[in-house]
Formats: structure tokens, C-alpha cells, sequence
């Protein structure tokens, strides 16, 4: 029995770390030939990743193993998120280079029991160490931690600039155009388009990352056909050239993640389960902005305000901004009342929480939870379908938008609340756009009283999110299929 081994890459981000070190450890319990070994690169900030990969290299055993590789503690002067994680990942390069040597060291060459490299499993966001898998001889395979509407609108516009000459950024010039892009059902207003994507620098590096994309031998996708057949399908449209794309998902890591509660007030997670035990059922909304979503003092009044006047019951999880002159991540209050409006805390005591970093799947698959004003990030997208809960959808940065117009116009679990909100800071580092309390409660009820199309969407989808991980279903035949795929290249 021919064993083959795996070289997996995530960026440090929780957004992709944890989905792609599921899907390792998917691969490692599917089938007893595969081997894996996570390189785990460190950024010199708190990335919310480090209980959950502590754990993860205290686990490891001998099919899947985690190395931290050395931290990088340079100081990066990008602002620009794409551009800043592309000088960061070329300078893991080394490092990669070095793990990959003595891994293959490790393993005694004339054995022929011992594993077998087979690929590299890089993130979308690392497409430069696909130089180091052909230094070595293998193939590499793209893991993209987003959905394929977004996967099919990166290789569009990369192939309207490089096949047609067309200036992506001039879009941004024109918010009322709407695109035809293959992986959409629908007309994609130019309004939605990522401005990580319609940027200068960032666009460059995006478009460079499709580019290379195309380079690899498969494309893992965490998503799944009967979410998005559409863009699935747009992607597998005959093309010998193009790789052979593999939607797996949804991976999500559902367990527990006690690490960074407690923060705020000192509530634990436990508190907020018991909070929520008491709740009638699909009573409460969540707020919550993924690992990255934090607001001006201005725009965290209008969602206190909004909330009040919805007179709602609700968890809100409120984190303060990273400072204005290093990278960082959103962090905790100490004493959120410094940006509470006066008395918030106490005329909302009996209906509501605010806390910290939420133990967001306890919350969502809790039944009191009736509804979600989420930023739609790709993750929270997937798990807030899997538990059925209807969003809310107020996106912030990234690809959030085009989420947000894909789950309320092709999936139709969504109200739209914002679909094309953009965080940008103004020069004294403060959001130039502030939504209202007004636009909020408005949101916030329409999530909550529908009691038609959009809950019992939701619901179906949760369903066919489960049955396509189980025996039977597409996502887990894809994952077989990929499996065969990846020995084949060690037969
Ligand atoms: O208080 C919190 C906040 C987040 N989470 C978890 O953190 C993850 C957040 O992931 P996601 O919803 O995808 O948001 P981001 O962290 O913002 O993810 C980045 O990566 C995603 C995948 O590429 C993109 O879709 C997003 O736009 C990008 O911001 C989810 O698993 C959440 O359950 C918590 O448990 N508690």
C-alpha cells in the first residue's frame, strides 16, 4: 500500500487556519494512506489561532503532524492587507524550504513503507509557494477558504485584464454598472465588487494569485454543489487546461472554543449558554463580525441605539479597533462602557449581552438564537446555514459584499441590511460612513419577523449541508475522488 504524504499551508488568519487544518484532518481520518504535516506560520500579533494550534501540535500524531515554523518578527510598512500577507508570505519561503528538506530527511528514502510526498496543499492566499513545490518536484493544490462565486469572479476579471486589457480598477468609477460574471446567477452590481480587488496594489496581487491559481493540479473549494451549483458548474465548464476543482465543504470545526472568551465583563462561555437556555426559542439576534470586525466609537452608538429601538433581545460581540499605526487584529474592552452609550448596559440588562470574542457555533446552534447581523465573512457564512439561522447581512472589507448579494439574491437565506457597506477610515482613522441605528433596527426586524421564505431557506440549506458530508452525499464522493486524485501521484 503505496503511502502518500501531504505539505499543508495555511495563512495564520482564523478565517483560514482552522478550516484548512479541518480539512487535514478530514483527509487523514478518510483514508490510512495519508500522511500530513501543517506548516504553521507566525505573525507577531494575536492572530485568535494560537490555543487552537497549540492543541493542535500538542496533538499530533503520526499521520498528522503541526510545526511551527520560526516567528517573523519584521515590521511590515504595508497597509494594504493582500499586499502586506504577499511580503509576508515570501518571506516564509525559507522556511517552508527548510521544513519540507528535513521532513523528507526524516523519512527514510529506501523504505518503501515510509510515505511518499504528494502535493502541496497551499491557501489561496500563499500562491507563491507553489516556486517551492517545484523545487522539489510535486504538485501543488490550491485550498480556498471562500466560496466559489468568488473563486469564479477572481479568474474572470484576472482573464478580463490579461486576455482583453481591461482596467479592473475603472469599475469602482462606475457603482451603478453591473457585471455579468459566470459564476454569478445574477448581474453583479460593480458596487459589491471587493475593493481589495478594485485596488491598485491589492487588485495586483489578487489577480496574480488567480493567475497562479490556474498553475495548480486541483482546486479544493470549502463549499458545496448544492449551495452553489451555479458557480460549481461555471468552473468545471470543459476547460482541459484549467484544474479540476473539488468542492469538499462545508468545513467548519464546530467543537467548543473556550480560548478567548471571557474577555469583556469576565463573562464566560459558559454564562452566555446559561443566558441563552432561558431564552424562548428564535428570540435572540447575534451580532458578531468575525475575527477582524471592529467599529468606530460613532457607528458602535448607532448598533447600541439600533438594538435598543428594536427592543430585541440580543448578544452582541463588541471588540475595539487594532491601533491606527501597526498591524493587528480587533482585541477586547476591558470596559466596553467607554464606548457605550450612558446607561446601555443597564436599560438592556434583562434583554441582552455584550461581550467579547463569542463562542459564536455554541450561539448560532443554541434555539433561541432566531436570527444573525453578521459581515458575512465566508466562514460564519457556512456556519450560520449549517445551524439554519437567517443573516442579517452588513459586510465590512474583503469579499463580505459579494457574500452578502449571493446569500440574499442566489441563496436567499438573507435580509439585506447593507450590501454595499465598505469600512474605510477617514484621516483621523474614523469609518467615513456610519450606518444608523435606524437602518439597524430595521434590519434587525426584518431578520427576526420573517417567519416565511427566508427561515425555511435557511432551514433547507442547513439540510443539504449535512447530508452532503455523509456517505452519499456530493461533498464527501468529491473528497474520495480528490483522495484518488493525490495518490495517483505517488503510484
Ligand atoms: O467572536 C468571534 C468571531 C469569530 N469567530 C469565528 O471565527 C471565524 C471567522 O471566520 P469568517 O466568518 O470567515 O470571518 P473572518 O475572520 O473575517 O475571515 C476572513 O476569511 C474568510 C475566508 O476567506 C473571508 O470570507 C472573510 O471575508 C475574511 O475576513 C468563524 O469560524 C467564527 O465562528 C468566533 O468564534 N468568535
Amino acid at each position: 500500500m503505496k503511502k502518500a504524504e501531504l505539505v499543508v499551508i495555511p495563512i495564520p488568519g482564523r478565517g483560514h487556519l482552522v478550516s484548512m487544518v479541518e480539512f487535514a484532518k478530514l483527509l487523514v481520518a478518510r483514508d490510512p494512506r495519508l500522511y500530513v504535516t501543517i506548516l504553521i506560520m507566525k505573525l507577531p500579533f494575536d492572530t485568535k489561532v494560537g490555543a487552537y494550534t497549540a492543541s493542535l501540535v500538542a496533538s499530533s500524531s503520526n499521520r498528522i503532524k503541526c510545526i511551527d515554523l520560526p516567528i517573523n518578527e519584521k515590521v511590515y510598512t504595508e497597509t494594504n492587507p493582500p499586499v502586506y500577507m504577499t511580503s509576508f508570505v515570501e518571506d516564509q519561503k525559507p522556511h517552508v524550504k527548510n521544513a519540507v528538506t528535513q521532513l523528507i530527511q526524516s523519512r527514510d528514502g529506501d523504505d518503501d513503507d515510509s510515505p511518499r510526498l504528494a502535493g502541496f496543499v497551499i491557501d489561496m492566499f500563499c500562491t507563491t509557494m507553489i516556486d517551492v513545490a517545484n523545487e522539489f518536484g510535486i504538485p501543488t493544490y490550491v485550498f480556498f477558504a471562500s466560496g466559489a462565486g468568488f473563486l469564479g469572479l477572481l479568474l474572470h476579471l484576472q482573464h478580463l485584464r490579461d486576455n482583453h486589457n481591461v482596467k479592473i480598477t475603472e469599475f469602482e468609477n462606475d457603482p451603478e454598472a453591473e457585471l455579468v460574471i459566470p459564476s454569478f446567477v445574477d448581474p453583479v452590481p460593480s458596487k459589491v465588487l471587493p475593493l481589495s480587488v478594485l485596488d491598485k496594489d491589492g487588485g495586483r496581487v489578487m489577480m496574480n494569485h488567480a493567475k497562479r491559481i490556474r498553475e495548480t493540479k486541483g482546486i479544493i473549494v470549502n463549499t458545496f454543489i448544492e449551495l452553489e451549483s451555479h458557480a460549481v458548474n461555471s468552473l468545471s465548464n470543459g476547460d482541459d487546461e484549467f484544474p479540476p476543482v473539488y468542492p469538499v465543504g462545508p468545513i467548519l470545526y464546530l467543537q467548543s472554543d473556550e480560548s478567548h472568551v471571557g474577555s469583556v465583563n469576565q463573562i464566560q462561555s459558559s454564562d452566555i449558554i446559561k443566558w441563552l437556555d432561558n431564552q424562548p426559542p428564535s428570540s435572540v439576534v447575534f451580532v458578531c463580525f468575525g475575527s477582524l470586525g471592529s467599529f468606530s466609537k460613532d457607528q458602535v452608538k448607532e448598533i447600541a441605539y439600533g438594538l435598543e429601538q428594536s427592543g430585541q433581545r440580543f448578544i452582541w460581540s463588541l471588540r475595539p479597533p487594532p491601533p491606527t499605526d501597526k498591524m493587528g487584529l480587533p482585541s477586547d474592552y476591558l470596559d466596553p462602557t467607554v464606548v457605550l452609550p450612558e446607561g446601555f448596559l443597564d436599560r438592556t440588562a434583562k434583554i441582552g449581552k455584550v461581550i467579547g470574542w463569542a463562542p459564536q457555533v455554541e450561539i448560532l446552534s443554541h434555539c433561541a438564537t432566531g436570527g444573525f447581523v453578521s459581515h458575512c465573512g465566508w466562514n460564519s457564512t457556512l456556519e450560520s446555514l449549517w445551524f439554519g439561522v437567517p443573516i442579517a447581512t452588513w459586510p465590512i472589507f474583503f469579499e463580505q459584499q459579494l457574500n452578502a448579494f449571493q446569500m440574499v439574491k442566489e441563496f436567499g437565506c438573507a435580509v439585506d441590511m447593507k450590501l454595499d457597506y465598505r469600512r474605510e477610515f477617514n484621516s483621523d482613522g474614523d469609518d467615513q460612513a456610519v450606518v444608523s441605528a435606524r437602518e439597524i433596527d430595521g434590519g434587525i426586524k426584518r431578520v427576526m419577523d420573517d417567519d416565511g421564505d427566508i427561515r425555511k431557506r435557511a432551514k433547507e440549506i442547513s439540510e443539504q449541508s449535512k447530508k452532503t458530508l455523509v456517505d452519499g452525499g456530493t461533498s464527501f464522493s468529491t473528497l474520495d475522488h480528490l483522495i484518488n486524485d493525490i495518490l495517483k501521484n505517488v503510484s
